[in-house]
C-alpha cells in the first residue's frame, strides 16, 4: 500500500480495513505531532547516549544534585481521573482481536493493551492494533475464529478501562514517512489512538490514557507532556484530560521518579514498576562497569533481592507522597489449563508476587493470564478492602540510597551453566515468535516478551565481556557461547525463522559494540 498526503507517505502491506484508521486527517494528526515533537526526540536519543556514557565512566549513578528543588517541594499530581481511581488488578496483553476481547471480558479493572513488550511492530499489528481499540472503545469488538467459535464483548458490568502502552521513544515507524523520513512508533502509536479515541473516551465517561514505557529521565516525560498538551488543543479536549501512567524500568529513571512526574505535569497519574526491563537496564547500563554490577542467572534474581525491594520501596513512597497510584510488575509465572499441577505452581508464585506488592503499599499490579486474575484480586482485595486503592498510605520510613538501588552484588545466585543455555534458548525461541508476529510467548511455563529476551541477551553480552566463570569451572566467551547456541538450536529442532532468530541472537549477544535494544536490528528483518 502506498498512500501520499501532504508530506505523509504510507508504505506498508495492505491491511484489511485500514483505511478505517488511516484516514488523511489522522496522518495528517501524527504528522504534526512528528513535525513539532520528531527533532526533540532524536536530541534526548542523542542526550540518552551521553548520559549513558558519563555513568559508564563513573561507574555509578545517584540522585541529580541539580532537581532537589523539585524532590524537597511540596507539589502532588492531580487525582486519579474516571476509570483509574481503582486498579487493583490490570490485565496486559497484545491487541490481537482474540486476546482483546478475551482482556475486556475477564473481569480486570484496566487493560493494558500492548502496542509495546508484548507486540512485534509489524505494520499488520500496527495498523490492526488500532482497529481493535477503535472498535473496543466503541464496545464494537467481535471477532470469530476459521473454526467458527465466537469472541464477543460481555455487555453484563462494566469494561476494564482501556489503557495502551505505545512503543518507546527509540523505535522509529518506517511504514509511516513524513516529509520522507520515518515517523517515531511512539507518535505513531498514541497519535492515532488520540485521534480516533481521545473524544469518545472522554464522551464515554473515561479518558484517553496511557501507559509510557522505557524513559530514561524527566526530559523524555517532559517531551510527551508537550505532545499531550499540544493534542489537546487541537483536538478540543479539555485541558489535562489526557492522563498516564509512567513504567519505571530503567536505572536512570529510578533516579529521577519525581522529576518524571513532575515533569509530565498535569497528566501524570502513576508509577509502574517495569521489573523486567528494568533489570535489562542495569545491565545494559553497568555492563562494563566490573564484576560488583554482574548479575547471576536471570532466574535468580527475584523481587526480594535488596535491590529490588529498594526500587519498589521507593517508587510506592513517591508515589504516594506525590498523589500517583503505584502499580505493580509483572510476575512471570503462566498459570496452565492443560497441567493441575503446573497451574497451582504458577498460581502459588504469583499469590505471593501479588500479597507483597499489596502489603507494600501498591494500589494495584499487573497479571498476564485470564486465569490470574482472582489471584490478584485477593492479594489487594484483602489489603484495600473498601477502599478504591490506598494512596493515603505514606511510607515515611523508605528512605533509599543510590547505594541499595545499585546493590547488585547483594543479589544472591549463582552464575551457572544451566542459566547460560536457559538464556540462550529462551532468548532464541523467543527471537523467531516475534519475528513470526508474536511478541509475548509462553515459554516452560514463564511470560517472555521483548523485556525478558533483553535481560538475557544482555546477560550473556556481560558475561562474555566480564569474562564470568561458571560453576562448571568454564569461562564464558565468545567460542562457548557458539558451541551453546549450535547444542540449543539442534535441541530445538524445527521452529520457523529459527535461523534468523540463531543469526539476531548473536548479532545482539556476542557483537563488540552492544546494540542498544534487539527490536531495532529485529526490525530490519520483519515487514
Ligand atoms: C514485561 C512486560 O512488559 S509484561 C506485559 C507484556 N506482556 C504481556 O502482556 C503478556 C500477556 N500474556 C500473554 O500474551 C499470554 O498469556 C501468553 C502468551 C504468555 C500465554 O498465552 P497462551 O499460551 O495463549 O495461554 P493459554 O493457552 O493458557 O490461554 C488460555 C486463554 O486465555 C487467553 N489469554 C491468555 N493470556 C491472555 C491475555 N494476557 N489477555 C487476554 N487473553 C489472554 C488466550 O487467548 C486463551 O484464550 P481462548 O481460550 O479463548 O483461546
Ligand atoms: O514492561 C514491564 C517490564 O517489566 O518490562
Ligand atoms: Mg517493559
Amino acid at each position: 500500500m502506498s498512500l501520499d498526503t501532504s508530506g505523509v507517505r504510507v508504505e506498508g502491506p495492505d491491511v484489511e480495513r485500514s483505511g478505517e484508521v488511516l484516514t488523511p486527517e489522522a496522518l495528517e494528526f501524527v504528522a504534526d505531532l512528528q513535525r513539532r515533537f520528531g527533532p526533540q526526540r532524536d536530541a534526548l536519543l542523542a542526550a540518552r547516549a551521553t548520559r549513558r556514557a558519563e555513568i559508564a565512566a563513573a561507574r555509578w549513578l545517584d540522585f541529580r544534585p541539580e532537581t532537589a528543588e523539585i524532590r524537597d517541594g511540596d507539589w502532588r499530581v492531580p487525582p486519579p481521573p474516571p476509570g483509574l481511581v481503582d486498579r487493583r488488578v490490570e490485565i496486559t496483553g497484545p491487541t490481537e482481536p482474540k486476546m482483546a476481547v478475551n482482556a475486556l471480558n475477564c473481569g480486570a479493572n484496566v487493560w493494558l493493551a500492548d502496542l509495546e513488550d508484548a507486540n512485534t511492530p509489524h505494520w499488520r499489528n500496527v495498523v490492526g492494533g488500532q482497529l481493535v481499540l477503535r472498535d473496543a472503545v466503541r464496545r464494537q469488538l467481535a471477532f470469530t475464529t476459521p473454526e467458527g467459535r465466537e469472541y464477543r464483548l460481555r455487555e453484563d458490568g462494566d469494561l476494564p478501562t482501556i489503557v495502551p502502552r505505545p512503543r518507546g521513544w527509540h523505535l522509529p515507524e518506517r511504514h509511516l514517512l513524513v516529509d520522507g523520513q520515518p515517523a517515531v512508533g511512539a507518535l505513531v502509536d498514541a497519535g492515532l489512538y488520540l485521534f480516533h479515541n481521545a473524544a469518545e473516551q472522554l464522551s464515554r465517561g473515561s479518558g484517553p490514557y496511557f501507559y509510557l514505557p522505557k524513559m530514561e529521565g524527566r526530559l523524555e516525560a517532559g517531551l510527551w507532556r508537550l505532545v499531550f498538551d499540544h493534542a489537546e488543543q487541537v483536538l478540543g479536549i479539555p485541558e489535562g484530560s489526557i492522563r498516564a501512567t509512567m513504567l519505571i524500568e530503567t536505572i536512570p529513571a529510578a533516579f529521577e521518579m519525581e522529576e518524571m512526574l513532575h515533569a509530565l505535569g498535569s497528566h501524570a497519574t502513576g508509577l509502574n514498576a517495569g521489573r523486567w526491563d528494568y533489570l535489562f537496564s542495569v545491565i545494559k547500563v553497568f555492563r562494563e562497569a566490573g564484576p560488583d554490577f554482574v548479575l547471576p542467572d536471570r532466574g535468580a534474581v527475584t523481587m526480594t533481592a535488596p535491590m529490588m525491594r529498594a526500587y519498589t520501596d521507593q517508587l510506592v513512597a513517591v508515589c504516594h507522597r506525590r498523589g500517583a497510584v503505584a502499580i505493580g510488575g509483572m510476575a512471570a509465572a503462566i498459570p496452565s489449563r492443560r497441567d493441575a499441577e503446573a497451574n497451582e505452581r504458577a498460581l502459588a508464585k504469583v499469590r505471593e508476587d501479588k500479597t507483597r506488592e499489596a502489603g507494600d503499599g501498591f494500589d494495584g499490579s499487573w497479571v498476564a493470564h485470564p486465569d490470574l486474575v482472582p489471584v490478584c484480586r485477593e492479594a489487594f482485595d484483602a489489603v484495600l478492602g473498601d477502599r478504591p486503592n490506598q494512596l493515603d498510605r505514606q511510607r515515611p520510613e523508605v528512605s533509599v540510597t543510590a547505594a541499595q538501588l545499585l546493590d547488585v552484588a547483594g543479589v544472591p545466585g549463582g552464575r551457572t551453566m544451566a542459566g547460560l543455555r536457559a538464556d540462550v534458548e529462551v532468548a532464541i525461541r523467543y527471537l523467531a515468535a516475534w519475528l513470526g508476529g508474536n511478541g509475548a510467548v509462553g515459554i516452560h511455563g514463564l511470560m517472555e516478551d521483548a523485556a525478558t529476551a533483553e535481560i538475557s541477551r544482555s546477560q550473556v553480552w556481560q558475561w562474555v565481556h566480564a569474562g564470568v566463570e561458571l560453576d562448571t569451572g568454564e569461562t564464558v566467551t565468545g567460542e562457548l557461547v557458539r558451541r551453546v547456541v549450535a547444542e540449543e538450536v539442534e535441541g530445538i529442532g524445527e521452529l520457523p525463522r529459527l535461523d534468523d532468530a540463531r543469526r539476531l541472537f548473536e548479532q545482539v549477544a556476542l557483537a563488540d559494540e552492544f546494540p542498544d535494544f534487539l527490536t531495532l536490528p529485529a526490525y530490519e528483518l520483519i515487514d
